[in-house]
C-alpha cells in the first residue's frame, strides 16, 4: 500500500504553508518534492513525520487512514523513516556509540558490553549494506559514509515495516561524487520496494533516480507527473513562477532524464538546473541586473590588479598552497573537504590560525590569526557555509544583520541605513520585503541573499564564498549569481568554493583544485569542463 496525503492544509500565523496538497508515493517509487524556498516542502515533510499536524486533509499509511500523525515517534511506529541534512552522529564517538545513542547500550550488571555493541552495530550496517568499521570515530568518516550511517540509523528506528523513507535535503552538503554514492544506495532501496520521498534543490541528481516529481509553489501543487514529463528548465520555471501550463508546453520531455538510467547518474544536468540558473530560466525570480552592483561599495575600475596573494599557506590540512586573485575575477575552488577545501576559507578569512605562509590583501599582509577583523579591515570577507551558526544572527532582524559588520558607517545616519536596506531588499528581491523580519525566520535562500548583501555593502576587494547555494532554490541562486557577476564586472574579486561542479564550470574563469592540502591543478579555458574538474577533484 502506498503512502498518500490528500487535501493537506496547514496554516501558520500570516502564512498558508500548505493549501490542499495531494501526493502519493507508491512501492518502489522515488518521488521528488521540489519547490522554491518557502514553498512548503519542509512543512509537508514535517506533516508526514509527525512534527506538525495538518489543519485539514488525510494521510494514508498502508491501510490506515489518519487525520494526523501525532508525533515523530508515532511516525516511526507507522513505518515512516526520515533523514535530515544534519547528521545526528557525534564526531568524538565511535560509530557503535552513535548507534547506541538511539538503540541504547547493551549492558550486564551496569557494565557496557562493548563487543556485543560493536557486533550488533556491524550487523545493522551490514543489513543496509554500509561498509563502515563500527569502531571508527564518526568524525573521521567521509561525508558519504556519515550520511549512509545516518540512513541506516533512521531505517533501524522504524519499528514497523518500512512504509516510506523521507530524505530532506540529505545531499545538500555532500560533494557531488559522494552524493552519487549515497543516491545509488537510495536507488537500490527503492528498487527493492521502499517508497522514497526526496526533497532537493539539486535537480541534476534526480536524473535516473526519481520516478515522479511534484512541484510546490506557495503551498500548492503546480506540477505533478512522472519524472521527465517536463525538462529541468521548465521545472525551474514552475518552481519560481510564470505560467505553469506554458512552461510545461514550452519544454516537453527530453533533458530531464526518464528514470531509466543508472541511479544517481549526474551526466545530464543542464547548466541552468544543475548549478547556475539563468535569469530567463528563473522566470519569476528577479535577478539583480547591472544595477545590482550598486550594493558593492568597493573600489572600482582596478581591472586586473592583483588583490590577493597567497604564498605557501599552511594550516592543519592545507600545506604549501599558493595562488593569486585579480580584481574582477571569479575563481573557483574544488576538491574534497579533507583535501583542504573545508579549511582554506577559514585560513583566508582569519577564522583559523595559519601555521605557515603568508596572505596579502591589496598588498597588506594579514596576521597569522585567528583574527577575522584584520581580514575584513584589509578587504577580505567570507560568506561561510553555515548560514545560521556562523553567517547571521537568527534572533535579530534583517536590519541588524545587514549593518552589523559596518555599524559605524550607519551610526546616526538613518537615511543612509534606510537607503542601503531598500537597495538590499529590492536588488535581491528579499521575501518578505521587510527589514524588520527576523533573520532566522527567513527561508535559506533569503538568508543567503541578506548575508551576501551585508558583505557587499562592506566593500571588500575579495569575497570568499563557501558553498553559497546549499539549500538555496533556483530563483534565489539566479539572483545571487547575477549579483556576483555584476559586482565582479565592477572589480570585486570572488573566490567561490562549491561542491557543485556545474557551478564551478559555469561561474568561474579559473578553478583551483585542492588535493592533499595543496593547489594540485589550475583549470581554465578549454580545460575547464565538468569532466576535468571532477577528474582532478575526485579521481
Ligand atoms: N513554524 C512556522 N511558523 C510560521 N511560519 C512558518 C513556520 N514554518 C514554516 N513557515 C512558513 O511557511 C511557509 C513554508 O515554509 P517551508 O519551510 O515549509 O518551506 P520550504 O519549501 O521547506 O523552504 P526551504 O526550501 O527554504 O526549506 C514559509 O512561508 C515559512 O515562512
Amino acid at each position: 500500500m502506498p503512502v498518500a496525503v490528500q487535501g493537506i492544509r496547514k496554516a501558520f500565523p500570516g502564512t498558508l504553508a500548505l493549501d490542499g496538497v495531494d501526493l502519493t508515493v507508491g512501492a518502489g517509487e522515488v518521488h521528488a518534492l521540489l519547490g522554491a524556498n518557502g514553498s512548503g516542502k519542509s512543512t509537508l515533510v514535517k506533516t508526514l513525520t509527525g512534527v506538525y499536524q495538518p489543519d485539514a486533509g488525510t494521510i494514508d499509511v498502508g491501510d490506515r487512514q489518519l487525520r494526523a500523525i501525532g508525533s515523530p515517534t508515532e511516525a516511526g511506529e507507522l513505518g515512516i523513516a526520515v533523514v535530515h541534512q544534519e547528521s545526528p552522529l557525534v564526531d568524538m564517538l565511535t560509530v557503535s556509540e552513535c548507534v547506541a545513542l538511539f538503540r541504547g547500550y547493551p549492558t550486564t550488571g551496569g557494565r557496557v558490553r562493548w563487543k556485543q555493541l560493536h557486533c550488533e552495530t556491524a550487523q545493522l550496517l551490514e543489513r543496509f549494506d554500509v561498509r563502515v568499521d563500527p569502531r571508527a570515530l564518526a568524525g573521521l568518516l567521509s561525508p558519504a559514509e556519515r550520511a549512509l550511517v545516518t540512513l541506516a540509523i533512521a531505517l533501524d528506528r522504524v519499528s514497523a515495516g518500512l512504509q516510506l523513507l523521507v530524505l530532506d535535503e540529505v545531499t545538500a552538503a555532500l560533494p557531488e561524487d559522494q552524493a552519487q554514492t549515497y543516491l545509488e544506495r537510495v536507488g537500490e532501496l527503492a528498487r527493492a520496494g521502499t517508497p522514497v520521498l526526496t526533497v532537493t534543490h539539486r535537480l541534476g541528481e534526480l536524473h535516473g533516480l526519481a520516478t515522479h516529481v511534484t512541484v510546490l509553489r506557495d503551498g500548492r501543487v503546480v506540477h505533478q507527473d512522472r519524472a521527465g514529463a517536463v525538462d529541468d528548465e521548465a521545472l525551474v520555471r514552475l518552481m519560481v513562477g510564470g505560467d505553469p501550463a506554458a512552461a510545461a508546453q514550452a519544454a516537453p520531455a527530453g533533458k530531464a532524464g526518464d528514470g531509466a538510467g543508472e541511479a544517481g547518474a549526474t551526466d545530464v544536468p543542464t547548466a541552468t538546473a544543475a548549478g547556475v540558473p539563468t535569469a530567463t530560466a528563473a522566470g519569476g525570480a528577479r535577478p539583480a541586473a547591472g544595477e545590482g552592483a550598486r550594493l558593492w561599495t568597493g573600489r572600482r575600475g582596478r581591472g586586473g590588479e592583483r588583490v590577493l596573494a597567497v604564498r605557501a599557506l599552511a594550516g592543519e590540512v592545507v600545506r604549501d598552497a599558493s595562488f593569486e586573485l585579480r580584481a574582477g575575477e571569479i575563481v573557483g575552488v574544488g576538491g574534497l573537504a579533507e583535501a583542504g577545501v573545508a579549511e582554506l576559507p577559514q585560513l583566508l578569512s582569519g577564522a583559523a590560525r595559519r601555521t605557515g605562509g603568508s596572505i596579502e590583501v591589496d598588498g597588506r599582509p594579514l596576521p597569522p590569526g585567528p583574527d577575522p577583523r584584520a581580514a575584513i579591515d584589509a578587504g577580505l570577507a567570507l560568506l561561510p557555509a553555515d548560514r545560521l551558526r556562523s553567517g547571521g544572527v537568527a534572533s535579530l532582524p534583517v536590519r541588524e544583520n545587514v549593518v552589523l559588520p559596518d555599524a559605524g558607517r550607519y551610526w546616526h545616519r538613518r537615511r543612509a541605513e534606510r537607503t542601503a536596506l531598500r537597495h538590499v531588499i529590492e536588488d535581491l528581491d528579499v521575501r518578505p520585503p521587510s527589514a524588520d523580519a527576523l533573520f532566522g525566520a527567513l527561508s535559506g535562500g533569503n538568508q543567503q541573499k541578506i548575508l551576501l548583501a551585508k558583505w557587499l555593502l562592506v566593500g571588500p576587494s575579495v569575497l570568499v564564498l563557501d558553498d553559497p547555494t546549499q539549500g538555496v532554490d533556483p530563483g534565489a541562486r539566479a539572483t545571487i549569481f547575477s549579483l556576483l557577476r555584476a559586482a565582479a564586472a565592477e572589480g570585486l574579486a570572488v573566490l567561490l568554493f562549491s561542491t557543485e561542479l556545474e557551478q564551478l564550470v559555469s561561474m568561474c574563469s579559473r578553478v583551483l583544485v585542492l588535493r592533499d592540502g595543496t593547489v594540485a591543478k589550475q583549470l581554465s579555458g578549454d580545460e575547464l569542463t565538468r569532466e576535468t574538474v571532477s577528474k582532478w577533484c575526485y579521481a
